[in-house]
């Protein structure tokens, strides 16, 4: 899929944005802080209703407006499909083709973005958090069934930590309601669990020839899901639900002593094996950079296997990480087949030796100069 055409009106430092981008690669380019990273994530935003940088729809709002507007056409197998977002500092409003999406579950998966920014090449060493959201953006992309459970879970995962903290404070004594909410959230958890062990395995089997080809044949990678449950428990959703019941009514008063859902996807993480050790302990910085260089490419194939088009990528300053050989690798794995956004603040020749026929796009202040 592609996007061929852009309106911003009031996002960020964008007044107004008329754009029309090419099928290529896209390179955005210009000095500190006018704008590159903003049209990025204009798009993102476009995508999946929020950003990958605040949670407060207000630092999206150009200072001086109440609302922005994104519009944006995006070419599919399909046909031709029209997304609009409106963004307020309390709610938005989501259209495809002009009617107003009730959920934004129905409007997100219209348009699939990948983002690659430096602190992604910290996947494998970041905080656990990092890794979840990773799973979690990039799963309910692909599928809306994971979309849809983990919206839920984290609903129901909510209410309970809410009514655990009653229970801890003695503003609340029902035990019968908590058993309730355990059984609600075991069920969503355990679909949320059974589709990230599914698609991480998918995942896997993509970035192990990328991973193998970066390292010259050397090294195996490996994903290991990390959750409390014993591994022989992962194998249905139906197992994983009976292992997450059990584990709640088990540690049912120390729940309540920390007033705390203490089990589930939220606490659960994601382990990059090479050569079968924990590359985040043993491994350099190189190889944690490949390891995360290499799933995120291999993202690329599974949204393609399991959507059957390639997502756009949008590459957040990527470029001056890498080295020469992993520059090249990137590029070569996404020339030709995927849709690009690159920002950048200046160009190598080798960087421009390698990309056939960019359209280039100079930033200034929040505007493209012609
Ligand atoms: N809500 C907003 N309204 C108006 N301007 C904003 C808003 N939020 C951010 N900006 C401005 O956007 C600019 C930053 O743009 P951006 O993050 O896209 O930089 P950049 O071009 O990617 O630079 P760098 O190369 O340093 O990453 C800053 O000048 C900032 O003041």
């Amino acid at each position: 899929m592609q996007v061929t055409d852009l309106k911003l009106q009031n996002f960020r430092n964008y007044q107004k944005l008329q754009a029309h981008f090419s099928s290529g690669i896209n390179v955005l380019i210009g000095a500190n802080a006018q704008g590159k990273t903003n049209l990025l994530e204009a798009l993102y935003v476009l995508a999946l209703t929020r950003s990958h940088r605040t949670n407060n729809n207000r630092e999206l709002i150009s200072w001086e407006a109440a609302t922005a507007d994104l519009c944006g056409v995006v070419q599919r197998n399909a046909g031709t499909i029209q997304l609009e977002l409106s963004l307020r500092p309390k709610n938005k409003r989501a259209k495809l083709n002009h009617i107003e999406q009730a959920k934004l579950s129905s409007y997100i998966g219209a348009l699939n973005v990948i983002l690659f920014a430096p602190e992604d090449l910290k996947l494998v060493k970041g905080a656990p958090q990092q890794r979840r959201r990773f799973m979690d953006i990039e799963f309910g992309q692909m599928s809306n069934r994971y979309l849809y459970n983990v919206t839920q879970y984290r609903h129901i995962l909510k209410q309970r930590n809410n009514y655990l903290r009653q229970l801890h404070f003695h503003q609340a004594h029902d035990l019968v309601y908590l058993a309730v909410l355990s059984d609600q959230l075991a069920a969503y958890a355990a679909e949320v669990i059974y589709q990230r062990v599914q698609l991480l395995q998918k995942l896997q089997h993509w970035s192990q020839s990328i991973h193998q080809e970066i390292s010259h044949q050397k090294e195996i990678l490996k994903f290991s899901y990390v959750t409390a449950l014993p591994k022989d428990k992962l194998t249905s959703v139906e197992s994983i639900y009976q292992g997450l019941r059990a584990q709640f009514e088990a540690n049912r008063d120390k729940e309540i002593r920390q007033g705390a859902t203490l089990f589930g996807p939220h606490r659960d993480d994601l382990r990059f094996l090479v050569n079968g050790k924990d590359v985040a302990v043993y491994g350099s910085q190189g190889q944690q950079r490949t390891a995360a260089l290499a799933t995120k490419l291999a993202e690329i194939d599974l949204m393609k296997e399991e959507t059957g088009e390639y997502p756009v990528l949008l590459l957040d300053d990527v470029l001056s990480e890498l080295d020469c050989e992993r520059q090249t690798h990137l590029l070569t794995a996404i020339q030709d087949k995927v849709q690009t956004f690159l920002t950048t603040t200046s160009m190598s020749d080798i960087t421009m030796k390698l990309i056939h026929s960019p359209a280039v796009f100079r930033i200034q202040a929040g505007k493209i100069l012609e």
